[in-house]
């Protein structure tokens, strides 16, 4: 049986725009034989339509990405826009729009990769950041008072509904892994509203799933035990600025943060799930051919895995778990491989061809 991927393409600014050909590079590899065709559209989203046109998406634009299957994003920002409106009227809206409630973000430490830790040890953890909700809802405001007591406010947002379902997501996650073992990550020492309202709801949820162990770390803490001792973690269920944080720190830790890819789920099929690295735009290495691609691959993977095609999904890993194994062996002689970002691109596309 023939099928079609419909797949959105939003390269954005900076190294997501060299990063996306090399997801699709490798994407394409990956389907070859598998009698499933790829259709992609690109949208002209980020800095440069925001200088020529002065809009960010426009409804039209959203409406047709919604008949899509699933998008693929680079990422969005440059130095030339004021700060936020790429991130605020773009990505966030995409996610807001298309009801992104789960933001999934791997994290695995292939052994032998450059880390920042003496003794990595076996990192292997997911962290399910709540994608719709918390600080990032826009739900504040600046009170001008024309005095040096100016006021800004910046509320989260967190509703039942909401928090409930990405727990339940959560669970699930944590019920299909070995470990069945779930850490709720908050700071409801202080943060004594939204806080109890996690607990209350990951308590709840919890009877429902008794294999699961859980237990709960405040945020600061969390930062620590990423460092010194990651193999703690198999699931994390978190808000979304907490999310933000730990995931960044997350990939740190396991080589870097050009390995780390995510995906915007919207796990009913209402609308498209949205896969993209971790990383932003990265103004500073933009344009040199040095970002990894790495993160924008896995991603792809990710993809291929919700669209339910796992075995084209396995190859994709399976490649990027080869070029993970030679940047290991290159470490391990002292000579780190160094390889611009379509050199590892074609690399990681030849071994998905075997
Ligand atoms: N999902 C998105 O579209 C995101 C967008 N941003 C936006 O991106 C812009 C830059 O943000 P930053 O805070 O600098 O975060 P960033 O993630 O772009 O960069 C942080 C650091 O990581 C490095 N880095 C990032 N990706 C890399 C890769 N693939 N390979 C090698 N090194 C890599 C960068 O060179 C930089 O030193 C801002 O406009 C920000 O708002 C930031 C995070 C996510
Ligand atoms: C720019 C933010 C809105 C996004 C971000 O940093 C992230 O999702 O990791
Ligand atoms: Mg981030």
């Amino acid at each position: 049986m023939t099928q079609t991927i419909k797949l959105a393409v939003i390269p954005g600014d900076g190294i997501g725009k060299e990063v996306v050909p090399e997801g699709l590079k490798v994407l394409e590899a990956a389907l070859e034989g598998s009698g499933v065709t790829l259709e992609t559209t690109d949208f002209d989203l980020g800095a440069e339509r925001w200088h020529r046109t002065g809009e960010t998406i426009t409804d039209a634009e959203l409406e047709d990405i919604k008949t899509h299957d699933a998008i693929l994003l680079g990422a969005v920002g440059d130095p030339s826009v004021p700060s936020g409106v790429l991130e605020r009227g773009l990505l966030l809206r995409l996610r807001f729009a298309l009801d992104h409630y789960v933001n999934l973000r791997p994290s695995k430490y292939y052994p032998g990769v450059a880390t920042p830790l003496a003794d990595p040890g076996d990192i292997d953890f997911v962290v399910v950041r709540e994608g719709t909700e918390g600080l990032y809802c826009g739900n504040g405001g600046i009170v001008r008072t024309g005095t040096p007591q100016e006021i800004a406010t910046e509320v989260s947002v967190n509703t039942a509904y909401g928090v409930e379902r990405v727990v339940r997501y959560a669970f699930e996650t944590a019920q299909a892994r070995p470990a069945h073992h779930l850490t709720l990550v908050h700071k409801h020492n202080v943060l004594v509203n939204a806080g109890h309202l996690w607990r209350r709801v990951v308590e709840e949820v919890g009877t429902e799933y008794p294999e699961v162990k859980v237990d709960y770390s405040h945020v600061d803490a969390a930062t620590i035990y990423l460092v010194t001792d990651p193999g703690r973690f198999d699931v994390i269920v978190t808000d979304n600025l907490f999310g933000d944080i730990l995931t960044d720190e997350a990939g740190a830790i396991t080589g870097g943060i050009g390995l780390s890819a995510s995906g915007n789920l919207n796990p009913v099929g209402e609308f498209p799930s949205m896969f993209e690295p971790v990383h932003g735009s990265a103004p500073d290495i933009a344009g040199q051919g040095k970002a990894d691609p790495v993160a924008t691959i896995s991603a792809v993977a990710m993809m291929l895995s919700h669209l339910g095609l796992g075995t084209a999904a396995a190859r994709v890993q399976a490649a990027v778990d080869a070029d993970m194994a030679a940047r290991a062996a290159a470490e391990a002689v002292g000579a780190p491989l160094v390889r611009t970002t379509s050199e590892i691109g074609d690399a990681i596309a030849a071994a998905v061809r075997g």
